[in-house]
């Protein structure tokens, strides 16, 4: 096992990043998420033994946003296994914006080419078992209580209607799917669910104790009980390394090489098999759409630890 980082280099890595938010943008496409205040900056570290280590305002929660599509794939494939999610959703990288829709029309049946962009989201999404949209997302959150021990967890109602209100790309998407029978059942349905997901609500430190999870082959990091097939885990960090960081993940891969997941809201999770979990939250964004402290704390990470798996 690497060194540990102590809680006070941690705090001055967050002050030395902390002038980089001035460098991004605060997402508004979702009118919610604007009222973000782009000086928040908090970060945690989940250790395979239990220990977290964290600084800056850990307290602050921030919805999961594209995080959340690592968590609902590892339950989509719970439910439907492999062959099902894969035969509706590919699992190639696109190089393109994550709610880009040109590629749906370059293939022939029509497939999402992962389930780290919008499209191929929102495919996972669909696939949740569950009889209405209030089930699937129960089942959702009952799944990241379980990965966090920690049944506070819950949607952040007010983000979830915001972005309902204001998805038209993502309805378009979603329509586009049911034509071409990607998707089972009702657009507004499934577009509830998705919205839901995003705006599951957490903090650095439940997100870095999710990141272990995955870290840890899909055990809990306390009890050690399989939560997730170590196969599983494998695809979703797989995803993250590919697709994580939207078309910033070649580059990501390059200057920090550590599977991690980021999303509008500011947040970004990484997991590093025999390390452990990483969350870090600053809402301004660069021009892809991820987190600009969050990408420069990772990378000093990165560098001072060695922890690029390549
Ligand atoms: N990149 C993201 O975090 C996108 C998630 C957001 N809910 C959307 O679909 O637009």
């Amino acid at each position: 096992m690497k060194d540990k980082i102590t809680k006070d280099t941690l705090e001055s890595w967050l002050d030395n990043v902390r002038p980089y938010a001035h460098d991004g943008k605060v997402a508004d496409y979702i009118p919610a998420l604007s009222q973000q205040n782009p000086d928040d900056l908090s970060a945690a570290i989940y250790y395979l033994d239990d220990d977290c280590i964290h600084a800056g305002e850990v307290e602050t929660c921030f919805t999961l946003q594209s995080i959340s599509k690592v968590i609902a794939l590892a339950l989509a494939l719970m439910d439907n296994g492999e062959e099902y999610v894969f035969n509706r959703v590919g699992m190639e990288p696109t190089g393109d914006p994550f709610h880009s829709i040109y590629r749906l029309e370059q293939y022939r049946p029509s497939k999402p080419l992962n389930p780290m962009i919008n499209a191929g989201a929102l495919a996972v999404s669909n696939m949740i078992h569950g009889d209405n949209p209030a089930e699937k997302v129960g089942r959702l959150l009952s799944f990241i209580h379980e990965m966090t021990d920690d049944h506070s967890i819950g949607v952040n109602e007010e983000v979830a209607a915001s972005e309902f209100q204001s998805a038209y790309l993502n309805r378009s998407l979603l329509y586009y799917l049911k034509q071409h029978d990607v998707i089972n059942g009702s657009v507004e349905e499934t577009l509830d669910v998705y919205t839901k997901q995003c705006s599951i609500d957490v903090n650095v430190k439940q997100l870095s104790r999710i990141g272990a999870l995955f870290a840890n082959e899909g055990r809990d990091i306390k009890s050690g009980r399989r939560i997730i097939s170590k196969h599983f885990a494998r695809i979703c960090k797989t995803f993250m390394v590919t697709c994580g960081m939207y078309d910033a993940s070649g580059a990501f891969a390059i200057k920090i090489g550590v599977p991690a997941k980021s999303g509008v809201s500011g947040g970004v999770m990484a997991s590093l098999n025999g390390f452990g979990g990483i969350a870090v939250y600053g809402p301004a964004l660069d021009e892809k759409g991820n987190s600009v402290v969050g990408t420069k704390l990772l990378e000093i990470l990165s560098n001072r630890y060695d922890l690029s798996i390549f």
